[in-house]
C-alpha cells in the first residue's frame, strides 16, 4: 500500500461517536490457504483515495444475500503497522490529549474489534518484531513532551502531588519503584512473551508470592523498534509541564481487574486472587464514573512506559483456543493519562508548586475476539468466558448501531451503553458534558478546582480486523454491527419486468461497481450512511426525470424491488418458522424429560423416606418393649414386697388398725403406680403412632395396627395383666391371713382390715376389668 497516498487522505468528518476502520489480515506465512476468500475490497470511487467499501460474498451459497459495507477506510492485507498508524488518525488523537493550545484537551479512545485470530492484538499491541499502535502512540507522546515532562526522580513531590489530585482513589507510585517489584535483574534467561498463556491466578508473577523465581519477570532485553516514528512529534503546550501516568486493567466476565496490582491472598481459600474493582463516581469525582482503586504508575520515559505495559500484558488472561494459540480472554484497557499543569518556576528544582493538574487520557483497548464455540473448540471455563465475551460484544454492537442511527438522525435514540461494563467503559466519555472537567484538581489539596469549562466528548477510533479467508458467519456478524453503512443485494431469477426495465440501472452506494443482473439491491435499516452522498434509498425524485414513462419505469422497478424483498422476507420467515417449530418441539421434549425426572426424584425421595421411617418404627418398638418389660419387673418387685409384708403380718398377728392403714396405703401406692405406668405407656404409644401423621395409615397397614396393639398389650397390657394376677394372688394371701386371724380370734368388730381391702379392691379392680387398659 502506498503510505503517502494513504496518509494524505485524512479520515472524513463524521458525526459518529467512533470512526470505524477495517483492516484485513494477510494469510499466515507458509500456511496453505484452503478456505475460499469471501471478502472483496471495492475499488475507491475517486482516484488516489483509499478504499472505503467491501463486499461479502457468501461462500458456496448462491441463495444468500450479498452484503456490502462502508467504513471510514479499508486497509488491505498489504497494509503495514505504519499505514494504519498514520491513516487511523492516532496522531490527531495524541494531539488532542496533549492540548498544545491550552486547556485540558480531549480524551481519546483507540480500540480494536474483530473475530478471534483476525489480528486485533497484532494491530494494537504489535508482535515480537513489530510495534503496535500503543507503542507507537507512546513513542510520539514522550518524544513530543520532551523537556516539558516531569519525572519522579528529579521531582520527589511529583508522586504525592499526582496522588493527591487523583479522583479515582488510585495507588500512585513511581515507575522505578513499580518495576523493581516486578522484574528481576537482567540475567541470561530467555525473555518471556508478553502474551504468555494465562497464568494461574494463584501463580501470579506480581505481589507477595512465596518464591522469588515465581514472583519476578525477566526484564526484557530488547523491545521492537520497528516501525520507526522518530521523525514524528506533535506540539505540546510550552506554558505547561506534564506528567505521564499509566494504568492497566482488564474486563473479564464483566468484572474489572487491575493488571498492575498484585493479587491478594483470600482468607477463605488461601489462594492469591485479584480483587474486582468498581466503575463508580467517587467523592472527588461525583459527576463522572471512574475505575476506583487502580494502581497508577508515573513514567518518566518511553522505556519505563513500555516495561510497565509488558508487565501488565503478562498478567492479562490469554489462552489457546482452536482459533488462536494465544487468544485474549478479556478486554484489555491500557490508559495513558497525560497530566498537565501551568509551568511554575518554584518547582523547577524539585520543589512543589501550587498549579492545578488537568489533562486528558488516551485509552487503548484490545477487545477479546468473538468466536463460535464449534470453531474455537472451547470447553468448560473457556467456553463460559467465550459466552461472556460474545454477550459483551453483542451489547457493543447494539451501541454501535444506535450511535450510527443517532449520528444520521435516522432513529435518534439513547445509546444503551449501561448494559455491561465494557460498553460503559467505552461510551461513558462519548457524550458532551455540561459538568466541569473531572481531571482538574488542585495539586496542593484534594479540593476540586473551580474550573467551569465543560468536558469535551472523547474522540474514538475503532479498528475492525477481519480475515478474508476466516469464519464467514462470525465476520459477517461483526461487520454488520460495526460498519457505518450496509447494503444487501438479494440474488434473484430474472423476470420479464426486469428484462424490460434492464436499461434503468438501480442507484448504488458510491464507490461500488454496478451490480450485474440478475440481482437487486435493497438496504436494511440497520445502519445509516455516514455522509449524505451514501444514501441507499430508491427515490423517484432522485431519477429527476420529467418523462412520464421514466417515472412509470421507476415505479415498476420499485414494485419489482419490493416484490423481490417480499419474496426474500417470505423465505426468511419460512426458515424462521421451521426453526421456531424445531425449538418448540425441543422445548416440549425437554419439558417431558423434566416431568420424568421430577417423578423419578419424587419416587426416590418417598422410598428413602419410607426406609428411614421403618428403621425409626423398629427402633421405637424395641424401646417400647424394653420399657414395658422394665415396668413389669418393677411392679413384680413391688408386689413381692407387698406380699412379703402381708405374709409377715399374717404370721405375726399384728394389731388391726395400724396394719389396715398400712395395707390401704400400699394398695393406694400400687394403684397410683399402675396409673402412672399406664399413662406412660399411653404416651409412648401416641408418640410411636404420631411419628408421621401422613404415613400413619400405610405404616399401620404394613406393620399392622393390630400387631402394634398386640405388641403394646403384650408389653404394657401384659404388664397390667401380670399386675392383676399379682393382685389376685395378694387377695388370696390376704384372705388366708384373715382366715388365720379370725381363727385365732383376733378380729375386731366391723372395721376389719380384710373387709376394707376387699371392698376397695373389688370396687377398683372390677371397674378396671371393664376398661380397655391400653
Ligand atoms: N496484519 C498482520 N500481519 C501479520 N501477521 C498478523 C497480522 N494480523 C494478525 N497476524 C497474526 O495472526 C495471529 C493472530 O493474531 P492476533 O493474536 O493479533 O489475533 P486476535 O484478533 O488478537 O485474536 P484474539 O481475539 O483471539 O486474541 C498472530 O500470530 C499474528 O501475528
Amino acid at each position: 500500500m502506498d503510505t503517502s497516498t494513504m496518509s494524505s487522505s485524512a479520515p472524513p468528518k463524521s458525526h459518529n461517536l467512533f470512526q470505524v476502520f477495517l483492516r484485513l489480515r494477510p494469510p499466515q506465512a507458509g500456511a496453505s490457504q484452503s478456505a475460499e476468500r469471501f471478502l472483496a475490497v471495492e475499488p475507491p470511487a475517486k482516484e488516489h483515495t483509499a478504499p472505503t467499501h467491501i463486499t461479502l460474498n457468501p461462500p458456496n451459497d448462491s441463495r444468500r444475500a450479498i452484503e456490502k459495507f462502508a467504513f471510514t477506510q479499508v486497509f488491505e492485507e498489504d497494509s503495514t503497522q505504519l499505514d494504519v498508524f498514520h491513516c487511523t488518525g492516532v496522531i490527531p488523537l495524541v494531539e488532542g490529549v496533549l492540548a498544545p493550545h491550552g486547556g485540558d484537551g480531549t480524551d481519546a479512545l483507540l480500540a480494536t474489534l474483530g473475530v478471534t485470530g483476525s489480528g486485533k492484538s497484532h494491530t494494537i499491541l504489535g508482535s515480537k518484531t513489530q510495534r503496535g499502535m500503543t507503542q507507537l502512540a507512546l513513542d510520539v507522546i514522550f518524544r513530543s513532551l520532551g523537556h516539558n515532562l516531569l519525572d519522579c526522580a528529579s521531582h520527589p513531590y511529583l508522586e504525592a502531588s499526582i496522588s493527591g489530585s487523583d479522583p479515582s482513589e488510585a495507588a500512585v507510585c513511581s515507575a522505578s519503584a513499580f518495576l523493581e517489584t516486578v522484574y528481576a535483574d537482567p540475567q541470561d534467561r530467555p525473555r518471556p512473551s508478553s502474551r504468555a498463556p494465562t497464568p494461574m491466578i494463584g501463580e501470579s508473577t506480581m505481589g507477595p508470592p512465596q518464591t522469588p523465581s515465581r514472583r519476578l519477570l525477566t526484564r526484557p532485553s530488547a523491545l521492537p523498534h520497528q516501525p520507526d516514528v522518530s521523525a514524528l512529534s506533535v506540539p505540546c503546550d510550552p506554558a505547561a509541564e506534564y506528567a505521564v501516568v499509566i494504568s492497566m486493567y482488564e474486563v473479564y466476565n464483566d468484572r474489572i481487574f487491575d493488571l498492575l496490582s498484585p493479587p491478594v491472598k483470600s482468607a477463605a481459600t488461601k489462594e492469591y486472587r485479584r480483587r474486582p474493582l468498581l466503575f463508580k463516581p467517587t467523592e472527588a469525582s461525583p459527576d463522572r464514573k471512574v475505575v476506583a482503586g487502580l494502581r497508577k504508575v508515573v513514567c518518566g520515559s518511553l522505556q519505563q512506559a513500555l516495561m510497565v505495559l509488558e508487565a501488565g500484558l503478562h498478567e492479562r488472561r490469554v489462552a489457546g483456543t482452536g482459533s488462536n494459540s494465544v487468544s485474549s480472554r478479556s478486554h484489555g484497557f491500557f490508559c495513558v493519562e497525560v497530566r498537565k499543569r501551568a509551568r511554575s518556576g518554584r518547582h523547577r528544582h524539585g520543589g512543589e508548586g501550587g498549579g492545578v493538574w488537568g489533562g486528558s487520557t488516551l485509552t487503548v483497548v484490545d477487545l477479546a475476539g468473538s468466536e463460535r464455540a464449534r470453531d474455537a473448540k472451547t470447553a468448560g471455563a473457556t467456553l463460559a468466558e467465550a459466552g461472556k465475551i460474545n454477550e459483551s460484544l453483542m451489547y457493543l454492537g447494539q451501541c454501535l448501531q444506535m450511535q450510527s442511527d443517532a449520528a444520521n438522525n435516522a432513529k435518534p435514540g439513547v445509546v444503551p451503553f449501561r448494559q455491561c461494563k465494557l460498553t460503559e467503559l467505552l461510551f461513558s466519555n462519548s457524550f458532551p458534558s455540561t459538568s466541569t472537567s473531572s481531571t482538574s484538581y488542585s495539586s496542593s489539596s484534594t479540593t476540586r478546582a473551580n474550573n467551569n469549562s465543560p468536558r469535551n466528548p472523547q474522540k474514538a477510533v475503532m479498528i475492525v480486523t477481519a480475515d478474508p479467508h476466516g469464519d464467514f458467519n462470525a465476520t459477517s456478524q461483526i461487520l454488520r454491527y460495526s460498519a457505518l453503512a450496509r447494503e444487501i443485494t438479494v440474488p434473484r431469477i430474472p423476470s420479464i419486468t426486469q428484462t424490460i426495465l434492464a436499461p434503468v440501472a438501480p442507484q448504488s452506494m458510491p464507490g461500488s461497481s454496478p451490480l450485474s443482473s440478475p440481482t437487486m439491491q435493497h438496504s436494511r435499516p440497520f445502519f445509516s450512511p455516514s455522509s449524505p452522498n451514501m444514501s441507499r434509498t430508491f427515490s423517484p425524485s432522485s431519477v429527476a426525470s420529467d418523462d412520464h414513462r421514466g417515472t412509470m419505469e421507476m415505479a415498476a422497478l420499485e414494485i419489482a424491488r419490493l416484490a423481490e424483498e417480499n419474496e426474500y422476507l417470505r423465505q426468511a420467515m419460512g426458515a424462521e418458522q421451521v426453526a421456531r417449530q424445531e425449538a418448540q418441539a425441543h422445548l416440549l421434549s425437554m419439558e417431558d424429560r423434566m416431568v420424568d425426572l421430577e417423578q423419578a426424584i419424587r419416587e426416590d425421595c418417598v422410598n428413602e423416606f419410607e426406609r428411614r421411617m421403618e428403621v425409626e418404627v423398629a427402633r421405637w418398638r424395641a424401646a417400647a418393649a424394653a420399657e414395658a418389660e422394665r415396668v413389669e419387673e418393677h411392679v413384680n418387685a413391688k408386689i413381692e414386697i407387698l406380699a412379703r409384708v402381708f405374709g409377715t403380718e399374717g404370721e405375726g398377728g399384728s394389731d388391726g388398725e395400724e396394719g389396715e392403714d398400712k395395707e390401704n396405703v400400699l394398695v393406694e401406692d400400687v394403684w397410683g403406680e399402675n396409673e402412672r405406668l399406664r399413662r406412660e405407656v399411653e404416651v409412648l404409644r401416641r408418640e410411636l403412632v404420631g411419628m408421621s401423621p401422613t404415613r400413619r395409615m400405610p405404616l399401620r397397614e404394613r406393620g399392622g395396627e393390630g400387631g402394634e396393639q398386640q405388641q403394646q398389650q403384650r408389653g404394657s397390657g401384659g404388664g397390667a395383666g401380670g399386675l392383676q394376677r399379682k393382685m389376685e394372688r395378694l387377695r388370696v394371701s390376704d384372705e388366708a391371713a384373715a382366715a388365720a386371724r379370725s381363727s385365732s380370734g383376733s378380729v375386731r368388730g366391723t372395721g376389719s382390715p380384710t373387709k376394707k381391702v376387699r371392698k376397695l379392691g373389688a370396687k377398683r379392680w372390677d371397674s378396671m376389668e371393664d376398661e380397655e387398659m391400653f
